[in-house]
């Protein structure tokens, strides 16, 4: 497969089958994710993996009791709360991409970028190995009860949840608008 082929194949997937997740690929994946350009070499991410049984329930109930009191949740039946949080959990594996924050706003927005270069250089590397990932920023992401349960630290900030694992079906794609359509030449 070339990049570009890899770039354009790529799908956020959802919905996972139950093969496990290797702990020794994501650490291998994540160490070649990690050549991602980064200004002043400040290497502003950091990683945690939930993938035993007892972590991913741990994620799974900090992401619902920080969405407790968001509206959406608040009429949703307990049940329905319930089998969410059951999804949750047996997801092979979640990701929590954390970025160190900066107090230049303008090296807060470089380490954003870099971050991000990482988390694409991941979800690319990943889905070579037929790995699949979806992105997720909901509001829990920077929810106090989330971060805290997740000892992410007041200097930081959660850039990302990847949940993911094998899958049996590809997502068709959702169509792009062209380059030259948004290109400017001067
Ligand atoms: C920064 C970022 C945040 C995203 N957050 C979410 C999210 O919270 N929930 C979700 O379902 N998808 C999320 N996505 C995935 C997009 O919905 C997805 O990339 C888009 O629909 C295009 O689909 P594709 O990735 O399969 O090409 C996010 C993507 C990016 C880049």
């Amino acid at each position: 497969m070339t990049i570009a082929d890899t770039i354009r194949s790529r799908r956020s997937i959802r919905s996972f089958n139950a093969q496990p997740v290797s702990t020794d690929l994501i650490v291998e994946l994540l160490n070649d994710a990690v050549w991602a350009p980064n200004h002043g070499m400040r290497e502003p991410w950091r990683f945690i993996l939930a993938e035993r049984a007892e972590a991913k329930e741990h994620v799974a109930s900090l992401m619902l009791e920080s969405v407790q009191n968001m509206k959406l949740m608040k009429l949703m039946p307990g049940k329905l709360q319930q089998a969410l949080k059951n999804k949750i959990s047996r997801m092979p594996a979640h990701l929590i991409v954390v970025m160190k924050n900066e107090k230049d706003p303008h090296k807060q927005e470089e380490d954003y970028a870099a971050v991000s270069c990482v988390i694409q250089n991941f979800q690319l590397l990943a889905w070579e190995q037929g790995l699949g990932m979806i992105w997720s920023t909901m509001e829990y992401i920077h929810s106090p009860i989330f971060c805290e349960g997740l000892s992410v630290k007041s200097d930081e900030r959660i850039v990302g949840v990847l949940h993911m694992g094998y899958f049996d079906k590809t997502p068709k794609p959702k169509s792009r608008t062209s380059a030259e359509q948004k290109l400017t030449l001067l």
